[in-house]
């Protein structure tokens, strides 16, 4: 399959042409994906009815039901996103549940206080929905109140609305081999009592090869590496290990970019450091929201909160993956990522 889009972009000086990154995938890896989707995500891809469907699409995009669904109906449907909006993309399991409560409370720091903040008390997916289910709850009414909303959905299948828009985009990219380590973790926690547990190796192949929800990571990535090469002021391609490293920097350039910057009497108060706080690993997945509460992703999809918080750590990946495992993955990124360098 290729694909290849080419949009007009409006900015405040000129018209442009965006043309996304091509998606390729071969037909014999689709047959392997669909059976490999299925094992991963089994219990989501039965509908009430007790029928189990897998679309075309599905095969193709790796999108399970629920999402894909969303997916078309803001891609037929959604015609108003504004400049003003902020669309966080990840790849599952690239820091989506951190980056959302930072871009919450970066964005609504004028609202609450730090002692009785609504992140507090509720589940960042609640606070910071995922549009493509969004959209299929709300699909006579597309836009929402919010200007913040996040995605999982590749470059190539963003509804025209969000790219000519001029919102601004901020993308999380994770080293695969943690991304891989904890989406492997997290199959097993939500899948089926009654299956066996995904075997390490078995995802992993998976993996390489493409099977992911949002489409294969490497193309993921590299969709939205070019667009923030093409349009720097509209797409940040910002890094899970880098926010880790350095909060207090990364944070700043976070909201500098979708413009909210600290004033200096904010950091004479200290709010950034109160937002690293109130984000932290330590302090969300202690709360009793996230401890003991359930979330309602879709439909059919009701997971525990604590799902969403297992360490929080970078490279763990070495106490999980063989030598071998390594030199595969780091060589798969290598050659995916070349034309980028
Ligand atoms: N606040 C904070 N700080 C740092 N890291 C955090 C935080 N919250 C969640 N996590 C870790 O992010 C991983 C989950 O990824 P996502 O949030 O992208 O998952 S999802 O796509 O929303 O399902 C998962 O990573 P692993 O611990 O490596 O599995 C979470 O533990």
């Amino acid at each position: 399959m290729s694909r290849e889009r080419s949009l007009s972009i409006a900015d405040n000086s000129q018209s442009r042409t965006l043309v996304s990154t091509t998606m390729t995938s071969k037909k014999k890896s689709d047959k392997t994906s669909t059976k490999s989707l299925w094992d991963w995500f089994l219990p989501f891809q039965k509908r009430k009815d007790g029928q189990v469907k897998i679309s075309i699409s599905t095969k193709v995009f790796g999108f399970l039901i629920n999402p894909l669904e969303g997916v078309i109906t803001l891609q037929q449907c959604f015609k108003e996103a504004q400049p003003t909006d902020v669309f966080l993309v990840t790849c599952p399991k690239s820091g989506t549940t951190w980056f959302k409560t930072l871009l919450f409370a970066i964005m609504n720091r004028d609202l609450y206080d730090y002692d009785d903040h609504p992140l507090l008390t509720t589940n960042p997916h609640a606070c910071v929905p995922f549009f493509e289910t969004y959209a299929i709850e709300n699909a006579t009414n597309l836009r929402p109140d919010l200007s913040l909303l996040a995605t999982h959905m590749p470059y190539t299948c963003l509804p025209d609305s969000i790219l000519v828009s001029g919102c601004r985009i901020v993308y999380v990219y994770r080293d695969p081999k943690d991304l891989f380590v904890s989406l492997w973790h997290f199959a097993n926690k939500i899948r089926s009592k009654e299956l066996p547990t995904l075997i390490l190796g078995e995802a992993f192949e998976q993996f390489c090869r493409g099977v992911s929800i949002g489409g294969p990571f490497w193309d993921h990535v590299v969709g939205y590496w070019k667009a923030s090469i093409e349009w720097p002021d509209r797409v940040l391609f910002t890094k899970y290990e880098d926010m880790k490293n350095d909060p207090q920097l990364h944070v700043k350039k976070l909201a500098q970019f979708i413009g909210y910057p600290f004033s200096i009497k904010e950091e004479n108060e200290g709010i950034r450091q109160k937002i690293l706080d109130l984000c932290s690993f330590e302090s969300l997945s202690n709360l009793e929201v996230n401890k003991n509460g359930l979330i309602r992703l879709g439909q059919d999809m009701v997971l525990e909160n604590k799902s969403f918080f297992r360490q929080g750590k970078i490279q763990d990946w070495k106490n999980y993956l063989t030598t071998e495992m390594v030199e595969r993955i780091d060589e798969i990124t290598k050659h995916k990522f070349k034309e980028l360098a």
